[in-house]
């Protein structure tokens, strides 16, 4: 997208070369190449890094066999970079879990109670989690659907030694290769400001001290340039952050003894960090010229300028024009040619998609199809060749806003009806939607498209499984249930399967978090609805139990932003066209009888704009299709919706303006900061904080599970108070879904005997 430019911007235009600048216009070092990538996607073309932790993991592979497996999987993207004609190759943005993890171990910022066994061990189990330890917090990427671990940094943390084993072995990994490479870290502001703890940004100087260490390590190996990732340079900054971005680059500048250094922004525009990171004394910024504008500042004539013309975050062609437009307009000692940041969060190559329409595969380009945009690029540039025609401005076409939709009754007027019809225990025990997804399901879905498999013994297959869930659920003593939706590969994927507008591809796997990952649909045309989609999974769970079943659907901004989409139309429209469809099989789901529908929304606040000012523009959109999709609803049908994530604070008004019934958050996993005062406020109706951390195989025990209800009875009224884990339970197994959820029944019985 493209901003209007801003009065700062223009000012720095007009500005003289001042006298303390001139001295930062050093001769720029020079960068090895014209074309470069900021980072590649590294869970395999075949995930073959999930199949090999999930084997090391499971016990059936040792740590040598997941090292051999992950030294092939560099060796084989280096290979292909260099094949593709690639001039500087990124190094260290392969990992076994997550480069903000990785930087964490290397920096020594390592939680004493992890430090224990194997490096592997250690590493593992902050990811994790062990038997007797819960894992660090796991969260959103910026507007990303990957996940990071978050560090641990407190007023107290005590670092440990730098670490540059990692880095270092992948430099000398590729060296053996034959490739010279540009390790990656995180840098120490986008380090610190993501790490949770009191006030990161007072630990500055020791994080620094841990930079300064790994720079020298690596300069010692020869390394000529670092690239430090500073994604959160793009988002809002107070002056006291902008501070601590130059004091942290005069000193990391200022080292005796380092390689140049590459500080890379992306997923939006500098504004206010560009002067802070173009006045000190680093080598190299690289800017995000998709999202942001053509940076200006006199004392890039001194440095090198990454230029991130071809996107990584979306998979259409890059427009030629555009990118050179850009490129000829940026003054710098030396312009690359490079992407919007990582490849990471694009799949790996459009020629392995043979399903695909030819004249929607002909518009795409996957993370193989950008390296060589990236290198075709370098070369015209290099040749001087200029667009061929005014680069327009890739803005949608406006068009006239459409009436929300609205037909329900106030929250009491609605709850009393709820409550005559559905007759519920105090402290409702309930599950988010999905339950473990056997081998034996996959399997038969792959069968299925092989031709191996006939729709018929697939279907029963999907019964057998859907009577299974029920009877757990049943057995367990649980007050609403879920059909558990067997039938779906992905909440996503399964509903683009099933509606017109979306494309979907066999192997455009994206890492969503560690061995987790997703192939997100390509929203390309006019979404609708061609018929039911839910509705016979629902009705024949609900004819199997005489306890409620909770219809299952995903919603309009979810759909939208799991998906690649188009950019011809504003994303409020997009969304609204998914809420229609989304709203018809509301309507589907009450005609036959169902009483709750949960239209999850995990992804409200994942597409919030990093900038504030575009933020509730954003949100109005977001909410309008959340309401176009269920305010279709009965008052006496109970709408509940899911969040997964925890700093819900930042857009309470948009989840109060939801209008959902109930509302599950994730909590286990983040410590109940949702009912912390400031958050759960937001909360005016059914709330249920989530009691059971469902990223971990741990089994939490009825005591960790009461102490949670608590924590959630001494902030909320009990009446509005639901029971139920943070999340889905589709990537956990049965025996640890079955024990976690009987010390759930158990926990709430007792919280409810308490009364
Ligand atoms: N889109 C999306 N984003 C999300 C979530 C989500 O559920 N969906 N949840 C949150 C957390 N993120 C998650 C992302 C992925 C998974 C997940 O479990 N993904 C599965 C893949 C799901 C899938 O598409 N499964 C397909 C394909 C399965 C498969 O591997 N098939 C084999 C063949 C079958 C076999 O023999 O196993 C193959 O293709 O090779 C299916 O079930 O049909 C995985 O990585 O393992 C979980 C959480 C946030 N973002
Ligand atoms: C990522 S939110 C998941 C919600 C979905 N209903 C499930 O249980 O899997
Ligand atoms: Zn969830």
């Amino acid at each position: 997208m493209l901003c209007e430019p801003t009065g700062s911007r223009q000012d720095a235009l007009d500005l003289q070369i001042r006298p303390e600048w001139k001295e930062l216009i050093v001769t720029a070092v020079s960068f090895p190449g014209t074309s470069t990538v900021l980072g590649y996607p590294r869970i395999g073309p075949r995930r073959e890094l999930k199949r090999a932790l999930e084997s090391y993991w499971e016990g059936a592979a040792s740590a040598d066999d997941l090292r051999a497996a992950g030294a092939g999987l560099r060796e084989q993207t280096w290979r292909r970079l260099a094949g593709l004609g690639l001039a500087a190759l990124p190094s260290n943005t392969f990992s076994y879990y997550d480069q903000v993890l990785d930087t964490a171990v290397a920096l020594g910022a390592v939680p004493a109670r992890y430090r224990a066994g194997t490096p592997e061990q250690t590493y593992f189990a902050m990811a994790r989690g062990t038997a007797g330890l819960a894992p660090l917090r796991m969260t959103k990427w910026f507007d990303t659907n990957y996940h990071y671990i978050v560090p641990e940094i407190g007023p107290d943390t005590e670092f440990g030694p730098a670490d540059p084993g990692k880095a270092l072995a992948e430099v000398r990994e590729a060296r053996a290769l034959g490739y010279e490479t540009r390790p990656v870290l995180v840098g120490p502001i986008t380090f610190l400001l993501l790490a949770q703890g009191t006030a990161p940004l007072d630990r500055l100087d020791d994080v620094l001290g841990g930079y300064a260490a790994l720079l020298a390590a690596l300069a010692d190996e020869g390394v000529d340039w670092v690239q430090l990732d500073e994604p959160a340079l793009v988002a809002d900054r107070t002056p006291a952050e902008l501070a601590a971005v130059r004091a942290a680059y005069d000193r990391l500048g200022a080292l005796p003894r380092r390689p140049a250094l590459l500080v890379a922004s992306y997923f939006g525009d500098l504004g206010e960090a560009l002067p802070a990171l173009a006045e000190s004394p680093i080598e190299g910024i690289a800017v995000d010229l998709v999202r942001g504008e053509v940076p200006r500042h006199p004392a890039l004539a001194g440095k090198v300028v990454v230029a991130g013309v071809v996107s990584g975050r979306e998979v259409w062609r890059t427009d030629r024009d555009r990118a050179l437009a850009s490129l000829h307009a940026i003054q710098a000692g030396q312009v690359v040619v490079g992407t919007a940041g990582s490849l990471l969060h694009v799949p790996y190559d459009v020629e392995a998609e043979t399903g695909l329409e030819p004249a929607l595969r002909d518009r795409l380009a996957f993370a193989e199809q950008k390296v060589a945009e990236v290198v075709e690029l370098a070369e015209l540039f290099a040749s001087g060749v200029r667009p061929q025609r005014a680069a327009v401005p890739s803005r949608p076409r406006e068009s006239a806003p459409v009436a929300e939709r609205e037909g329900r009754s106030p929250y009491p007027v609605r709850a009393a009806a709820q409550a005559g019809r559905l007759s519920l225990p105090v402290l409702p025990v309930t599950t988010i939607g999905s339950f473990p997804q056997t081998g034996e399901l996959r399997a038969a879905r792959a069968q299925v498209a092989a031709g191996t498999l006939t729709e018929a013994d697939y279907e029963a297959l999907v019964r057998g499984e859907i009577e299974h869930a029920i009877g757990v659920q049943e057995r367990l003593g649980l007050d609403v249930l879920v059909h558990g939706e067997p039938e779906r590969n992905d909440m996503v994927q399964y509903f683009a399967e099933h509606l017109d507008g979306f494309a979907v591809t066999r192997h455009g796997w994206v890492q969503s978090y560690g061995s987790r990952c997703t192939r997100p649909p390509i929203l390309h045309g006019d979404v609708s609805r061609p018929g039911p989609i839910t509705v016979r999974w629902a009705t024949y769970a609900q004819s199997l139990t005489a306890k409620p079943v909770k219809g299952m659907l995903t919603g309009p901004v979810t759909i939208t932003a799991w998906s690649f989409r188009r950019d011809d139309l504003p994303l409020r429209e997009v969304m609204y066209q998914v809420a229609d469809a989304i709203r018809a099989e509301v309507a589907d789901l009450e005609a036959a009888g169902i009483g709750i529908v949960q239209v999850d929304e995990p992804a409200l606040r994942e597409l919030l704009p990093l900038r504030r000012a575009d933020q509730d523009a954003y949100l109005a959109g977001a909410v309008g299709a959340y309401r176009r999709a269920t305010s279709g609803a009965g008052d006496s049908t109970q709408i509940h919706t899911h969040l997964c994530y925890s700093d819900a604070d930042q857009i309470a008004a948009a989840i109060d303006g939801l209008d959902a019934d109930v509302t599950s958050v994730e909590s286990a996993r983040s410590d109940g900061r949702i009912l912390a005062e400031s958050a759960v406020g937001a909360f005016t109706r059914g709330l249920g904080p989530g009691v059971y951390d469902i990223h971990s195989p741990r089994v939490p025990s009825v005591t960790e599970v009461e102490k949670l209800l608590g924590a959630a009875l001494a902030v909320l009224p009990a009446g509005r108070v639901w029971v139920n884990p943070d999340c889905g339970l589709k990537t956990r197994t049965y025996p640890q879904v079955e024990a976690a959820l009987a010390n759930l029944v158990t926990a709430a019985a007792s919280a409810r005997q308490a009364l």
